[in-house]
């Protein structure tokens, strides 16, 4: 019954719970997880070779999956979800090139924009040998307790459709929802996955970016929790004008991008209406410490590169001077922290 088995490589909190959630609901496909460091396989069989994910308090563990060491996997990879940080992408994908063709998909589960663009470009430069590639905008919230356990704290939901890179042409799969992996996703009951066409995925993701282009990098640089962004007036400050910037970076290339693309709906990018729902998104998740702040604070890479830096790169190709963006993305790689009296000096408002 399952032709094409599913590898997942990015065995973090969201690999784990996309990899316990496809075993959970199809008990007999072949799930393999892919091991990037040696020691994994040592974690792998501490933890009884299970996956567990905690939910409400209640502990669920998932067995059957095949495990390969990446350097060691050898035949064709037909399905495969990447879960890594956006930073880890390219990385992760290279060792595999050999394994994956035309006839493969790849979904991309991460925050942020730009991954697919640099595996299109370094990795699959050819276009003949380039996978089908999906990308997933996950707002579930998961926290990993250790190699093979992770909580899942706060359920939400999954979007899930066909993206092409800006250097190549139209998605070869214009609907998710002929593809085998994003339907056998859409399965999972945990996972609520909604299937978009590409126009709608772009759409998203370019919602989920304008948040996280606001609340990760104010979050992190005054160590706020998300609501805190929208409550302190020297930091509400910025965020108007940041917005603006946003705004007009993404109404630029969607006015590229409707040429092929007009069913994206006017006027959501406008700053007024930008600034209402990332505001209404801070408010329903007001107590989270953002992901951003969580890396700064643990010393580790942030996802910058893919979220402030991308819309800064964007705006250069229009034209368009993001001197806000700019700064955030100059703070928050020196891991920077700003106290409301330095607001003024160090943003010039
Ligand atoms: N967690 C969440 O709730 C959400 C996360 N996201 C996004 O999803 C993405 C993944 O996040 P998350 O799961 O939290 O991240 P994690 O850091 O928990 O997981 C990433 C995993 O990738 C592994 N990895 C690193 N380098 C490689 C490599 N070269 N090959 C294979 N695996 C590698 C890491 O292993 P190692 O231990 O060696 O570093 C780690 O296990 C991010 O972009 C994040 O922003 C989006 C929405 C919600
Ligand atoms: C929506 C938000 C800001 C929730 O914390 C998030 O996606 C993140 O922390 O990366």
């Amino acid at each position: 019954m399952y032709q094409s088995p599913i590898h997942v490589i990015g065995i973090g909190s969201l690999g784990k719970l996309f990899a316990h959630s496809l075993r959970k609901c199809h008990p007999e496909l072949p799930i393999t997880l892919l091991f990037h460091r040696q020691s994994l396989v040592d974690d792998w069989d501490k933890a009884g070779r299970c996956i567990e994910v905690v939910r409400d308090g209640k502990s669920d563990r998932q067995s059957g999956f095949n495990y390969e060491y990446v350097q060691q996997g050898r035949g064709e990879i037909r399905n495969l979800i990447c879960a890594t940080k956006t930073y880890g992408t390219v990385d992760a994908i290279r060792p595999l090139k050999e394994r994956l063709g035309p006839s493969s998909t790849v979904l991309f589960v991460q925050n942020g924009i730009g991954t697919i663009d640099e595996v299109t470009s370094q990795v699959f430069s050819q276009p003949s040998s380039r996978p089908n590639f999906l990308a997933g905008i996950v707002n579930h919230g998961v926290y990993a307790t250790s190699p093979f356990s992770c909580v899942f704290a706060s359920p939400y939901n999954v979007v899930i459709g066909s993206v092409s890179s800006s250097t190549s042409e139209s998605p070869k799969s214009k609907v998710a929802n002929t593809n085998p992996l994003a339907l056998w996703l859409s399965d999972c009951p945990n996972l609520s996955t909604e299937l978009v066409s590409p126009e709608k995925l772009l759409h998203i993701q370019l919602m989920k970016l304008s948040v996280n282009a606001v609340i990760n990098p104010l979050s992190a640089i005054f160590d706020v929790l998300n609501g805190e962004v929208f409550r302190r007036t020297p930091i509400r400050a910025i965020v108007r004008p940041l917005i603006a910037e946003i705004s007009a970076v993404i109404e630029a290339m969607l006015r590229l991008k409707c040429l092929h693309a007009d069913s994206i709906v006017a006027g959501t990018f406008a700053p007024k209406n930008l600034e209402n729902y990332v505001s209404e998104v801070g408010a329903k998740a007001a107590k989270n410490s953002s992901s951003m702040r969580q890396d700064m604070r643990a010393g580790r890479r942030t996802e910058i590169d893919y979220i402030n830096a991308y819309i800064v790169k964007q705006g250069r190709n229009f034209g368009i001077e993001c001197p806000l963006n700019e700064t955030l993305v100059r703070l928050v790689k020196e891991k920077r922290l700003v106290t409301d009296s330095q607001v003024s000096g160090v943003f010039g408002i």
